[in-house]
């Protein structure tokens, strides 16, 4: 197999006297689909908040592409090319789909805001996603549905030339047509090389999109397989704890 496009060996994280990552070894791979389960309290907001610098793990290492890296502040993880997309998704109602998109990092030419450029920009961003969901680019979010907000913000990270997306929930609030188009959409993030960790409490939906499926139970990685080689009721087992590392393909 590859190079790992992230690796983590040994990371821990505590908050006081409550170990809450305790030395994870994880990896996920560019074009493919990680997923990340694990019950409630298991650690995999923890864990992402790491990878994108918004709480820096204590210990362990952590490689990108090869590379000891350390991820200290978000703008360390975005210089590294990993983007997240939180459940809240992080846009402006009132703003249209390009200027969401190029939030913060608006283009400029000749001192105003180069507008044809960053509709081109969107545009293409949108078109290598193959989305056709969307009427205009110039539509406000406000009059979006939420699996066309979660088109917008993964669009974003590809417009942010995103190296590895970690998608948080992405189909929690969507009905079973939008939950469809948007695991479509993560499958061709993957498909364009992208690296894609995606959390998700629904197995449908993991069983459906990932190509791995790590498991976290209590802070530890109990199980990190290929899709292909488990299934549903095993990974209910690790989840829950009734099934444990021994036989994991970990
Ligand atoms: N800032 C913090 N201070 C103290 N404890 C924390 C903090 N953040 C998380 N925890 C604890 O760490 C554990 C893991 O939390 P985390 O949010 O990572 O789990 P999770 O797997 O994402 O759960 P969920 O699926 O409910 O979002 C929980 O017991 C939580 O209470």
């Amino acid at each position: 197999m590859d190079t790992p496009l992230i690796e983590l060996v040994g990371v821990k994280k505590s908050f006081g006297p409550v170990d809450v990552l305790k030395g994870i070894d994880f990896k996920a791979y560019a074009g493919k689909v990680t997923a990340l389960v694990g019950d409630n309290g298991a650690g995999k907001s923890t864990l992402i908040k790491g990878l994108s610098g918004v709480q820096p793990f204590d210990e362990g290492t952590v490689r990108f592409d090869g590379h000891d890296v350390h991820i200290v502040n978000p703008k360390q993880a975005s210089n590294l090319g990993i983007e997240v997309v939180y459940q809240d998704l992080a846009l402006c109602e009132n703003l249209d789909i390009v200027q969401n998109m190029f939030l913060g990092r608006e283009e400029v030419a000749m001192g105003t805001l180069d507008e044809a450029a960053m509709e081109f920009a969107a545009t293409k961003a949108l078109q290598s996603l193959s989305v056709r969901t969307v009427k205009s680019v110039r539509q406000k979010v406000s009059s979006l549905s939420g699996g066309q907000r979660q088109t917008v913000a993964i669009g974003r990270t590809v417009l942010r030339n995103a190296k590895l997306v970690i998608l948080d929930e992405p189909t929690a609030a969507l009905g079973v047509a939008q939950t469809e188009q948007v695991l479509n959409l993560v499958r061709r993030l993957a498909d364009n090389g992208i690296g894609v960790i995606i959390i998700s409490h629904n197995l449908a939906d993991v069983f459906q999109v990932a190509d791995f499926i790590s498991v976290l139970y209590l802070g530890g990685m109990v199980a990190s397989l290929a899709t292909a080689d488990t299934n549903y009721n095993d990974v209910v087992g690790y989840i829950t704890g009734t099934k444990s590392l021994e036989g994991a393909a970990s």
